[in-house]
């Protein structure tokens, strides 16, 4: 069995693997680490391996919770990729990054996918039919948008994303929300329409926990999973420890 670990920087979300599936995932704060851990281990103790990916500073202490119970391979931009990566300054990818780049060769090792993960930051990540990562984009995220547009203003309040009636606001609160889902839409649309323009036959995957709040408002065709990351940082396990 295999454990995998992604520390965000937002939330830390974990599965269980078994012969390549997921048995167990779930998703807390940083804060309860430890307690999570000496309980999924209590409750697996069949897990031999692990993968530790984090996009902040890893902690040696969290490495060394896990190495209690198994052998543990914390991602880094040296870890070996089944993948051509050919992005420009590879030291500086973000982990998460190539473990979505991972799952997206992993599904379609022979075609052309795009990878959108709408977390703290929303990231574009396209694999082409060479299975090549040639890159992709960061942009702010869900969250990082109704924060910034409250921190930077003298009069706007903070508000949490909703649900969006109509794409035309008619009060401050509607129209917060228009410009962040509807924005993100639109963007997210146009990107997934300047990449069908070059790549054909193009696979659109869409992740990330604020993926929710505009997957259905999107015109272009999209294959939802929850999970991609956390697929794909199985796959760098068994490629790194085979
Ligand atoms: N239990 C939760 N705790 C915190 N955020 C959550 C939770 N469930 C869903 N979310 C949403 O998930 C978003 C973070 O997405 P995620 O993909 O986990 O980001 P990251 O990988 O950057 O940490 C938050 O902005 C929030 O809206
Ligand atoms: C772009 C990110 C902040 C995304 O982090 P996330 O939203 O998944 O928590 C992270 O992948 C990162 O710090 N990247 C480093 C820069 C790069 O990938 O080029």
């Amino acid at each position: 069995m295999n454990l995998v670990i992604d520390i965000g920087n937002t939330r830390i979300k974990y599965a269980v693997f078994e012969n390549g599936r997921i048995i167990h995932d779930h998703s807390f704060e940083s804060g309860l680490f430890l307690s999570k851990i000496k309980e999924l281990f209590e409750k697996y103790p069949q897990i031999n391996n692990a993968i530790l990916s984090s996009v902040g500073k890893l902690d040696r202490k969290e490495r060394d919770v896990v190495a209690l119970f198994c052998k543990v391979h914390v991602l880094t931009n040296n870890s070996k990729v089944p993948f051509k990566n050919s992005y420009a300054t590879p030291q500086t990818l973000g982990v998460d990054r190539l473990a979505l780049a991972a799952a997206a060769y992993h599904h379609n090792p022979r075609g052309n996918t795009l990878v959108i993960d709408a977390g703290t930051c929303i990231t574009y990540e396209m694999v082409n039919n060479f299975g090549e990562y040639i890159g992709g984009a960061i942009s702010p995220g869900v969250k990082m948008r109704y924060n910034a547009m409250h921190n930077q203003t003298a009069g706007l309040p903070l508000l949490n994303p909703t649900e969006l009636l109509d794409f035309i606001g008619n009060s401050t609160e509607s129209c917060i929300h228009s410009g962040v889902i509807n924005g993100v839409t639109q963007e997210v649309d146009g990107v997934i329409d300047q990449y069908q323009s070059r790549f054909q036959d193009l696979t659109v995957i869409l992740t990330g926990g604020d993926s929710h709040f505009f997957a259905k408002r999107l015109k272009n065709t999209i294959f939802a999973n929850s999970k991609f990351l956390l697929e794909g940082l199985n796959c760098l396990l068994e490629y790194n420890t085979n």
